[in-house]
């Protein structure tokens, strides 16, 4: 399934680089205003941060919520305390655009993720062209030289990485890469599975000084508790927030 995924986005992207060429979407990108500082709106504090998504529908759920303005609802989430928005931009099985991402950026004032399917260059220019502050980059989905090139590019660019892993192994090599905000996702992205104590399991790879983020499987305040207990300083949340109401959960999830 992720490799799928990740093949999908590539030639989704291939297939957009036809009428909007590499040099047009470099320009865009250089042309944004500075990406927004994620690191420091997610830096480690009293409170667990929450990092909240738009997410229409997954492989994993089907369809979760209809989201026809994804910019009033971001408002909503900036409104409830959240530290950054995660916007899902794959369109195939998530439902998502790069249009949301736009309409997001220009209604917020967070820090925002474009989280997709990241194996090449033009999606990261792309990202910061519809002005992404943050990319996703899935440590299972790519090889070392690739992840490492992606990174460098982000980084150049102004924008934060986040660097997502699902094991100890994985962890590591995100620590190789020098990441600074790394998350550790529960759910395993070939089967589905949500392993929320993996997060606890893995704590101690984090390199120094990285922030940490456990993503995906909070369905309550007791999952962001449990969370935290295991040293996380912000936590990702998509399901939650898209079908139950997003500013008592967030207030729910903040008091943490
Ligand atoms: O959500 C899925 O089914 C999924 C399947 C395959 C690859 C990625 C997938 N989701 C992306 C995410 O990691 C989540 O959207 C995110 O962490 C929020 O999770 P949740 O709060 O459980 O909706």
């Amino acid at each position: 399934m992720l490799s799928e995924l990740t093949a999908n986005a590539v030639a989704d992207a291939e297939a957009r680089r036809a009428d909007r060429p590499m040099t047009l979407v470099e320009a865009a990108a250089l042309a944004r205003p500075d990406a927004l500082d994620a690191l420091a709106a997610l830096a480690p504090a009293a409170h667990v941060k929450v990092i909240a998504e738009i997410k229409r529908s997954s492989p994993s759920r089907g369809s979760l919520a209809a989201i026809d303005d994804p910019a009033a609802l971001a408002r909503t989430y900036e409104l409830g305390g959240a530290s950054a928005i995660s916007v899902l931009t794959e369109g195939r099985k998530f439902g998502g655009s790069l249009a949301d991402l736009e309409s997001v950026r220009a209604a917020v004032s967070l820090p925002v993720l474009r989280k997709d399917f990241i194996a090449s260059a033009y999606q990261v220019f792309e990202a910061r062209a519809a002005g992404a502050d943050l990319v996703l980059l899935i440590v299972a989905a790519l090889d070392d030289a690739t992840l490492a090139e992606l990174y460098g590019l982000i980084t150049e660019l102004g924008m934060t990485a986040l660097v997502e892993t699902h094991s100890a192994e994985e962890l590591d090599r995100a620590a190789q890469l020098g990441a600074k905000l790394i998350g550790v996702n529960a759910r395993d992205l070939t089967t589905f599975e949500l392993d929320r104590d993996l997060f606890g399991r893995v704590a101690d790879r984090f390199p120094a000084g990285a922030i940490k983020v456990a993503e995906s499987a909070v369905l309550s305040a007791a999952d962001v508790a449990h969370y935290r207990a295991a040293g996380a300083d912000a936590v990702l949340v998509g399901e939650a927030l898209v079908t139950g109401d997003p500013i008592s959960n967030l207030s729910a999830f903040l008091a943490v």
